[in-house]
């Protein structure tokens, strides 16, 4: 049975990163998807918008939906303080020893727990189970119809507390017109949209950032 593509993206991590060095792992996948294999990694050029949205909001816990190979995972653990944690959701089996691996090839494993699940029935789980009060951050990059179901779980589990920043990935390509309509139209939270163009192509795309107002 030949291997996955997700598979080959590990196979170039572990050839080609410095052990212990997330930028080295970021570039080497950044590399491989923009030169053989493109693959849905938010890519560097989003990586730098959620990069600086992760320094605003300095989060003590972090939430991502849509782990896939681990890159955004690694972006965001590589920026969070001592103690902080990041928890990442992902339902495909497949993925979760790929990203496992490579996180662990960036020395981040302490840092990033993932959850397998699928993100409604993880959420509701995260107070008792995984000792979540209330989340700093949470990066939305998984099914595109789930942003807003899932953005209305969060509030309902009482895990979105004043200043909460939410930031979504893909707004235009492949877009998430429901969540877009739901966020901007509920005056408790405040928007930002960030154009930008989708990862290791010339299409446009757009991040949301929505801050949670209690
Ligand atoms: N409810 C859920 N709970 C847990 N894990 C879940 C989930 N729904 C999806 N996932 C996981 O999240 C990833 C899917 C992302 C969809 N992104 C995309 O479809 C996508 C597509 C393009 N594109 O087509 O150019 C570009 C992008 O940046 C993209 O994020 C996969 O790893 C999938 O297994
Ligand atoms: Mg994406």
């Amino acid at each position: 049975m030949d291997q996955s593509k997700e598979q080959r993206i590990l196979n170039s991590v572990s050839y080609n990163a410095v052990k212990g060095d997330p930028e080295s792992v970021l570039n080497c996948i950044d590399k491989y998807c923009g030169q053989y294999e493109w693959a849905m990694n938010v890519g560097d050029e989003k990586g730098i918008i959620l990069d600086k949205t992760v320094e605003e909001a300095d989060p003590t816990v972090a939430l991502e939906m849509g782990t896939y190979c681990g890159y955004s995972a690694i972006r965001i653990a590589r920026l969070l303080k001592p103690n902080a944690r990041l928890l990442s959701i992902e339902f495909n089996p497949e993925f979760i020893p790929i990203a496992k691996e490579i996180i662990e090839i960036a020395g981040l494993s302490e840092k990033v727990t993932i959850i397998e699940g699928h993100s409604q029935d993880i959420i509701p789980q995260l107070k008792k189970k995984y000792e979540v009060e209330t989340l700093d951050f949470v990066f939305l990059d998984h099914w595109k119809e789930r942003y807003a179901p899932d953005t209305i779980l969060l509030e309902e589990c009482g895990l979105l507390r004043k200043g909460s920043i939410l930031l979504a990935d893909n707004i235009v390509y492949p877009g998430a017109p429901e969540f877009i309509k739901y966020i901007r139209s509920n005056s408790r939270y405040e928007c930002t949209s960030y154009p930008t163009f989708l990862e290791y192509m010339k299409v446009e795309d757009a991040m949301e950032k929505a801050v949670y107002m209690g």
